[in-house]
């Protein structure tokens, strides 16, 4: 088959616009944000949903066909991975003439986890362990669903009994789990950003979601206590080649590589619990755990598996947990199912869950505040012309009586009057005045 072909014939543009895929004139693209080893990355807005979004734009023009049926049947994976610890993957599209692939996805506003380490290494500081368990619980929960293709049930209390997951059908690994493929966001309500469009739009949601993300960023220009971090860049490029070739042209150095991989085994989900592994000691320590001169000084280190403890900052727990990862027996390296099991990381999911709970309170008090201002000022309007009309009943009534007592006959009835007993009245529902009796 053509090469060209490839694309055309799994989804056409015109096959697309019926699957309800939108062409690429729904999106407003912004600036660049960023390069990879496969091309640029571009903010986007979605301008029917007004989402901003990111594209990333892969350059196939070198790939063979049998790569390029991989690439497509990789983003129909993660087209279908939908969780909220995953960057979500909303569309593609491609240009035939330029031989770009377009891959529409969700915008992490925050940066990634390796900015964030930067930030603590500069500042000389350690990252609070709380924000550590959480972000190893958010991450936990998002190869939950790549590793078994189901979702984790939510936790009654911290001690529910976790049954072994039953494997659904889209298995995923990541193969590429590091702090810079690892984004940092608040929440959805992040991205809605209207006003970059019109300059305005509902005012009043704006001012409370702002209000929400500036209450989070209290106290520093960057706080962290409270990110959700979202899982991306699911080695889209790399399963387009073998792992034998992917241990000899990784473009970056292999720090959080597993050593099975380097040994040219195959990937299995616990490669990326050892990356995990790598990637959570790292946020301890602020270093990775195995740092070398060269390539192979690197490679005899990960093969030997020694690293050192992270700071006694950190409680022996969370320690000991980062060293059941970073194991070179994959008989002995947990799954993620039984580091699910752990005690801490299941306060840290209970902890995130109420967090989240409160949010979402946060944002109903929020909304209720909003329709409470609404009715308030349908009630003072409401008494305004009310008391207008009464003012204007009086005053007839009392020319009327002026009449009568000097004589006069007595006219017609004045409108004012007659749309006194015409208006009908209908009370708010609600009413400020009576709110507090
Ligand atoms: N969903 C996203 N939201 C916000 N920024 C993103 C998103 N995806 C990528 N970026 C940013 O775009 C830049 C390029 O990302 P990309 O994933 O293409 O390459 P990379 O991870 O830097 O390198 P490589 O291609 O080797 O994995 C990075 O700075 C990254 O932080």
């Amino acid at each position: 088959m053509h090469r060209r072909q490839i694309f055309q014939e799994y989804h056409s543009p015109q096959q697309q616009q019926q699957q309800g895929n939108p062409p690429r004139s729904e999106y407003q693209v912004l600036e660049e944000i960023g390069r990879g080893s496969f091309g640029s990355v571009r903010k986007v807005i979605h301008i029917p949903t007004k989402k901003l979004l990111v594209r990333k734009d892969i350059k196939y023009g070198h790939m063979n066909s049998k790569e390029r049926q991989q690439l497509i049947a990789e983003c129909s994976i993660l087209s279908q991975l939908k969780h909220e610890n995953i960057v979500e993957f909303y569309n593609w599209d491609f240009d035939e003439q330029k031989e770009v692939l377009y891959l529409y996805m969700e915008y992490c506003s925050r940066g990634d986890l390796s900015q964030m380490i930067k930030h603590y290494k500069q500042e000389h500081k350690y990252i609070p362990e709380k924000i550590v368990w959480g972000i190893l619980a958010q991450l936990l929960t998002a190869l939950y669903k790549c590793h078994y293709g189901v979702e984790l049930p939510t936790l009654t209390t911290i001690y529910d009994r976790m049954k072994p997951p039953v494997k659904g059908k889209n298995i995923v690994i990541h193969r590429d789990l590091k702090p810079g493929n690892i984004f940092l966001s608040y929440d959805d309500s992040d991205n809605s950003l209207s006003e970059e469009i019109d300059g305005h739009d509902d005012a009043n949601n704006n001012y409370y979601r702002d209000r929400r993300v500036n209450s989070r960023k209290k106290g520093s220009a960057m706080d962290y206590s409270q990110v959700v971090v979202k899982l991306g860049d699911f080695g889209l490029a790399k399963s387009l080649e073998t792992s034998i070739q992917f241990a000899t042209t990784y473009v970056g150095t292999p720090y959080y590589m597993s050593p099975e991989v380097l040994m040219d085994q195959p990937y299995s989900p616990l490669s990326d619990i050892w990356s995990l592994g790598c990637v959570i000691f790292e946020m301890c320590s602020l270093h990775p755990p195995f740092q070398a001169k060269n390539y192979l000084e690197l490679q005899t280190k990960i093969k030997n598996g020694k690293c050192d403890t992270v700071p006694e900052y950190y409680s022996r727990g969370l320690n000991a947990i980062i060293r059941s990862m970073i194991d070179v027996n994959l008989r002995t390296r947990p799954s993620t199912f039984e580091l699910l099991q752990d005690i801490q990381i299941r306060t840290a999911r209970k902890s995130l869950q109420l967090e989240r709970f409160e949010r979402k309170l946060l944002d109903y008090e929020n909304e209720l505040t909003n329709i409470e201002k609404i009715l308030e000022k349908q009630a003072m309007e409401y008494e305004r012309e009310l008391s207008q009309l009464k003012e204007q009943f009086t005053q007839a009534v009392e020319e009327r009586t002026r009449e009568v007592v000097n004589g006069k006959k007595i006219g017609k009835v004045p409108d004012s009057i007659n749309g006194y007993y015409g208006k009908k009245f209908v009370k708010p529902a609600y009413h400020w005045q009576t709110r507090y009796r």
